[in-house]
């Protein structure tokens, strides 16, 4: 991501800008007319006669009230505009992150992704309301401090744009290194993040194997590499403002020692040198913090770089596919299905399997044969390199993605459940689902009776991924969630591993309900759950070895 294209995002608040833009013209006319009201002044009172020092007076009054306005009315637009911009930005990068696939969510850590979207971007906000924004008008105080500079005296006012090129070259050198000393910096950060996030997911392995102080040295190393990076990032700025104002300092007096000549020798009156001398200060301001404004902007580039590499990926596919679906049938068809994840062997190797609409099929073999992956395909959180799977004999690249998993209930093997209710946590499941649903779905999942129990039963809060809850409970909830959904096709991934063997065979019992007009397939190593399928699938390394109908 560029400028260019952050200004594009900024399009929808041209209004703003534009007004903007009209204020700061305004505040620079303002603020040019200082010096020569400035000079105006000095004149009459070192003429003692002339005109008389009243109108000069008000005018000046005037200007400084109106400098004021502009700048207040500058700095409220200004705030909401990038404020807003910002908030856009969040959105749309928060949205970007649901959009894409899981492949590469999987290639990112989650502490990674998560200080993109606020470390990087609470960056940018600060870049886009303070230097950005107050950028333009001081740009164009300066240059036209220049032009006014040129009418009064021509050679004198060459001092500057002669100053200019030298003292940019001088920050170019150094703001190479300053560039790769900020990218360097927002990684180390960036790396902070995710170790923190990581540590904290991670705290109760920590705590049972004992590895706090690991984890305590690890992250003391990435806080010291941030530290030392921007240690040597203010150090560089340190040195920079004061060189940059000695320079600017000694221009300044350099222009007052010519000016003092100008005088003496008669070439410019005294009101003209007053004048000159004001907008040679008003000249000093952005010049002085030209090093500054250099490192934030160097800064921000590293920033909009990284959050360009995640913009520009591509979101998952099949998102706006004309073809729709409102409730399928339940045809499930694997033809001659290949997958590998990146880098690894095949997980599926030429695989087919047709499952017919109603019909109950348990998947098993050993760990690693290629279920789960299997069925990720079904829901299309990837595509087969290979080979093409079918829902009611459509190509599932040809259906629109939502309708798809609309038609599915996923009990993954680790439920993921949120800090919410357990009634928020069910009608997770379908949107606007009233309470007897919930309750219903509960009860089939056999959940209704240990949330009895609970100290506010479907109201009770179970903590952030189910914290407050038992393995076999937030297996239930999330088998709950799959049934209120009531898909045509429903997918149990080991969804009962944890149940108890009489939460087992309540469900078995349950089951004949649950299952009714739904395709099912079951990932199981249970004999018990096995019992419900209509016929038996066996995997193994990516492949069918082995199929039998249930007796
Ligand atoms: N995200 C991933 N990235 C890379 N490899 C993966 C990923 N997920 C799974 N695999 C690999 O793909 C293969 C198939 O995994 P899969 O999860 O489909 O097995 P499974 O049959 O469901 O096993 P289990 O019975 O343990 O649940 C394994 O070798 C696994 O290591």
């Amino acid at each position: 991501m560029t400028f260019l294209r952050l200004l594009a995002l900024a399009r929808p608040h041209r209004r703003a800008l534009l007004l903007l833009a009209a204020l700061t013209l305004a505040e620079s006319v303002a603020l040019l007319a200082v010096p020569a009201l400035g000079g105006r002044m000095a004149a009459s009172v070192l003429a003692l006669a002339g005109p008389s020092l009243g109108p000069v007076l008000g005018l000046l009054v005037l200007v400084l009230v109106a400098l004021a306005v502009l700048r207040a009315a500058q700095g409220v637009i200004s705030a909401r505009t990038s404020l807003g911009l910002l908030a856009e930005l969040r959105m749309r990068v928060h949205d970007h992150l649901q959009a894409l696939p899981l492949s590469v969510h999987q290639a990112h850590t989650q502490g990674d992704l998560l200080a993109l979207s606020t470390l990087e971007i609470d960056r940018l906000g600060s870049f886009l309301t303070t230097t950005l924004a107050m950028l333009p008008a001081q740009l164009l105080t300066a240059a036209g401090a220049v032009v006014l500079m040129a009418r009064i005296d021509p050679a004198l006012a060459l001092v500057v744009p002669v100053l200019v090129p030298a003292f940019f070259l001088g920050l170019k050198v150094i703001g190479r290194r300053l560039r790769a000393l900020a990218i360097a910096l927002q990684e180390a950060e960036a790396a902070l993040v995710a170790a923190a996030a990581e540590d904290l997911a991670m705290l109760p392995a920590t705590k049972a194997f004992t590895r706090e102080e690991e984890a305590a040295r690890r992250f003391a190393g990435r806080a010291a590499r941030a530290r030392d990076l921007a240690i040597r990032d203010y150090a560089i700025q340190a040195v920079l403002q004061p060189a940059v104002g000695l320079v600017t300092g000694l221009g300044a007096v350099a222009l007052l020692a010519l000016a003092g000549k100008g005088l003496r020798e008669g070439a410019l009156t005294p009101g003209e040198m007053v004048s000159f001398l004001l907008y040679a200060a008003l000249l000093t301001q952005p010049v002085a913090r030209l090093a500054q404004v250099y490192g934030a902007v160097q800064s921000t580039r590293g920033t909009l770089a990284r959050l360009g590499r995640i913009l520009d990926l591509a979101p998952e596919p099949g998102r706006d596919a004309p073809r729709r679906l409102s409730r399928a049938q339940g045809a499930i068809a694997f033809e001659e299905v290949r997958f590998a994840y990146p880098g690894r062997d095949s997980a599926l190797r030429g695989l087919s399997l047709a499952i017919r609409p109603g019909e109950a099929v348990a998947l098993t073999g050993p760990n690693g044969a290629g279920k789960s992956t299997l069925m990720a395909l079904l829901l299309r959180l990837m595509d087969p390199q290979a080979g093409i799977v079918r829902l009611d004999g459509l190509d599932l690249r040809e259906l629109r993605l939502a309708d798809l998993r609309r038609q599915i209930g996923l009990v993954p093997q680790r439920p993921l459940l949120f800090d919410g209710t357990v009634r928020d946590n069910i009608g997770f499941g379908r949107e606007g689902a009233t309470d007897a649903e919930i309750e219903a779905a509960a009860r089939l999942a056999q959940a209704h009776d240990f949330i009895g129990t609970l100290p506010e039963g479907y109201a009770t809060l179970i903590g952030e991924h189910g914290v407050r809850l038992s393995g076999g409970q937030g297996q239930r909830i999330a088998l709950a969630r799959a049934l209120l959904k009531d898909p045509p096709i429903l997918v149990l991934d080991e969804a009962t591993s944890m149940f108890d063997l009489d939460g087992e065979s309540a469900f078995v019992a349950a089951a004949a309900t649950a299952f009714r007009g739904r395709t099912v397939i079951l990932i199981t190593h249970r004999p018990a759950t096995l019992a419900l399928a209509d016929r038996i699938v066996t995997l193994e390394a990516g492949r069918i070895v082995a199929q039998r109908d249930a007796a």
